[in-house]
């Protein structure tokens, strides 16, 4: 069934799990993480970027919004489990209209760079449109080191977890992603991952509300290395190991942000099948391993995340 993201994160909150929030470009994402769902019997949440709009709707943004909005819906309404569709990182006015107009069932106003009064100003505008429509919300406080679209942050800006409680209490977001020391992509940490647990701790017990983890990616070695073996070159590849994730679940996270770890599954699943055929060239054959690797990849974190049998 097709629901509201916070029917899936308030329920998450309450029961202390996690549900992995995957992003998608294209179908194909789309019919992994449907049929692991399915499998696992666990909600899902698929996200997709201010550039997977552009993408899909090959330069339209509002064309790309109503078909991720038809393609979802269509595979939800014919499942049990639990399927939203979230807007990440958006960060322009026009893809957050798009979206709420098509019928998404969160939008993110990421104004995490902007200084808090703006974060404040610009986030408390959203929720309140969104709202209107029946819409859920989701900001973030603090930085990630790395690139988020078309922001670039030299080093994360840690959450300040009073900043947090004001910014929740005033803004009446529905979900807060803190940067407790993750980054997105596949190259997290230099040294050993290290998350800032304590911070965690105290944005949960002053908010209260369900919390986001971004850059939440362990980047699988076993992908990594299949992918290699097949031409890849993914040298120094890190993400946030299970243990630790588990950890942040039990701190309070209950959205998990989950990009990198599809695309290379996928990019495993797809280089591996090429040079192994070489006179293969119809796309339901060439995408068949890419998606079952990404399947596999997405019901091992529901296991770690706790979703499994939560509907
Ligand atoms: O935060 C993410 C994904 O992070 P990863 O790169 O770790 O998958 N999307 O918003
Ligand atoms: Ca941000
Ligand atoms: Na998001
Ligand atoms: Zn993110």
């Amino acid at each position: 069934a097709y629901v509201n993201t916070k029917v899936i994160l308030d329920k998450a909150n309450k029961e202390g799990y996690g549900v992995g929030a995957f992003n998608v470009n294209n179908l194909e994402f789309i019919h992994a993480i449907i049929e692991a769902g399915v499998e696992k019997k666990s909600p899902v949440i698929i996200q997709t970027s201010q550039g997977a709009l552009k993408y899909a709707g090959d330069g339209d943004v509002y064309r790309g919004a109503r078909l991720f909005v038809k393609m979802v819906r269509e595979f939800a309404d014919s499942v049990e489990i639990p399927v939203a569709l979230n807007l990440d990182h958006g960060s322009k006015l026009e893809n957050i209209m798009a979206c709420i107009q098509a019928g998404y069932s969160s939008v993110m106003i990421d104004a995490s760079h902007s200084p808090l009064e703006e974060n404040i100003a610009i986030t408390k505008d959203i929720v309140r449109i969104a709202h209107a429509a029946n819409v859920s919300v989701e900001a973030e406080l603090g930085q990630l080191a790395g690139i988020e679209d078309d922001v670039v942050a030299e080093h994360s800006v840690l959450v300040d977890p009073n900043e947090a409680k004001r910014f929740v209490e005033e803004t009446k977001v529905d979900f807060l992603a803190p940067a407790i020391g993750t980054s997105h992509g596949a190259f997290k940490f230099k040294g050993t991952a290290k998350l800032d647990f304590d911070r965690l701790k105290e944005v949960k017990e002053l908010t209260k509300i369900p919390l986001v983890l971004h850059g939440a990616s362990s980047v699988v070695q076993e992908m990594v290395k299949i992918a290699e073996a097949n031409g890849a070159d993914f040298g120094g590849s890190k993400g946030v190991p299970s243990d630790i994730l588990k950890e942040t679940v039990k701190y309070g996270i209950n959205k998990v942000n989950t990009d990198t770890d599809l695309r290379m599954a996928y990019i495993a699943g797809l280089r591996e099948f090429l040079n192994n055929n070489p006179k293969e060239f119809d796309p339901r054959k060439y995408f068949a391993t890419a998606k079952e690797y990404t399947k596999k990849v997405i019901m091992d974190r529901m296991e770690v995340l706790d979703s499994v049998g939560k509907i």
